[in-house]
């Protein structure tokens, strides 16, 4: 029976939580959650999936996986009250944005870290998530870390560096894709469709075209002017996501959220 503690009982921790226990990678009985402040939380998530929430503060010296699922705001402070409870044989699996490895091991003490940049999809195992290792993690430690991160969808291993762009691109890609299905949802509605009617069509057509992009030899613009008939709908459409200036908008969100994320290291 392994102990896995989570730090941080968020939206995040609970897509983690709901994914391991729906794919039987922990059961409810490993699993221990803790958090700052809200009592509340804990309750909802312990009568929801079982866990523990209230527990013996041994289970800190116990955990074999310590799970860092705090806002980076408070990472330092929460490292800071953790360091003195823990001990060297607990792997480290942190979830931060924008905070380092060295950061970690400097507050927590050398020991194995994973630092994983998942998204909110992991709730039903269709993460995508990014990982870096420091190089206190074993061979059969990197393959654990793998495996849980693939039960809760894909992963790939990239340099520490590049979760930045990984965490502005598919950390953050859930809520573009909400705030786009708003816009769908708002405009469809306005031009003679049921919000419901919208939301069929649309989640539809964005599954369609993701498993398009995966199965095709095809490169994005090809499989875009396969749409686009000439003097046709969609020329209208993307002429006027020209005219809105769509590239400019999508280069200043992804570079922005990727300065953001390098700006959470220093607080
Ligand atoms: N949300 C997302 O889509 C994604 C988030 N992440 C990363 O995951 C992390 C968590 O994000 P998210 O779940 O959205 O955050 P939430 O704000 O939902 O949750 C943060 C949790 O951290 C707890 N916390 C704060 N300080 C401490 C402390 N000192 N000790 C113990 N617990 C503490 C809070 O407790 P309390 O409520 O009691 O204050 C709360 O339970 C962030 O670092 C974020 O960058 C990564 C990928 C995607
Ligand atoms: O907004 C954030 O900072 C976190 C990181 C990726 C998704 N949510």
């Amino acid at each position: 029976m392994k102990k896995i503690l989570f730090i941080g009982a968020g939206s995040m921790a609970e897509a983690l939580i709901q994914g391991w226990i729906k794919q039987k990678v922990f059961s409810p009985q490993e699993i221990y959650v803790t958090n700052r402040s809200d009592k509340e939380r804990l309750h909802f998530l312990q009568e929801t999936y079982g866990i523990h929430c209230m527990f013996d503060q041994a289970i800190f010296r116990q955990a074999d996986l310590i799970i860092l699922a705090m806002k980076p705001k408070d990472a330092i402070a929460a490292m800071r009250e953790l360091k003195p409870k823990i001990t060297a044989q607990s792997a480290i699996l942190s979830i931060l944005a924008g905070i380092g490895i060295g950061t970690i091991t400097e507050l927590l003490g050398s020991r194995p870290v994973a630092r994983v940049m998942p998204n909110t999809s992991a709730t039903i195992g269709m993460s995508a998530s990014g990982i870096a290792f420091n190089n206190e993690v074993s061979t059969a430690q990197r393959i654990l870390f793998l495996q849980l991160l693939e039960a809760v969808g894909s992963v790939i291993e990239v340099e520490e560096d590049q979760l930045h762009a990984v965490t502005a691109l598919s950390g953050s890609g859930p809520a573009y894709i909400y705030y786009l299905m708003e816009a769908f949802e708002r405009v469809g509605t306005e031009v003679g469709l049921s919000k419901d009617t919208v939301r069929l069509l649309m989640t539809q057509t964005l599954a369609g075209t993701a498993e398009m992009l995966k199965q095709s030899v095809d490169e994005p613009d090809v499989l875009r002017k396969k749409v686009t008939s000439p003097g046709g709908t969609t020329e209208a459409g993307i002429q006027a996501l020209e005219q809105y200036q769509f590239n400019e908008a999508i280069e200043a969100c992804i570079k922005e959220a990727e300065a953001r994320s390098r700006s959470l290291a220093n607080g």
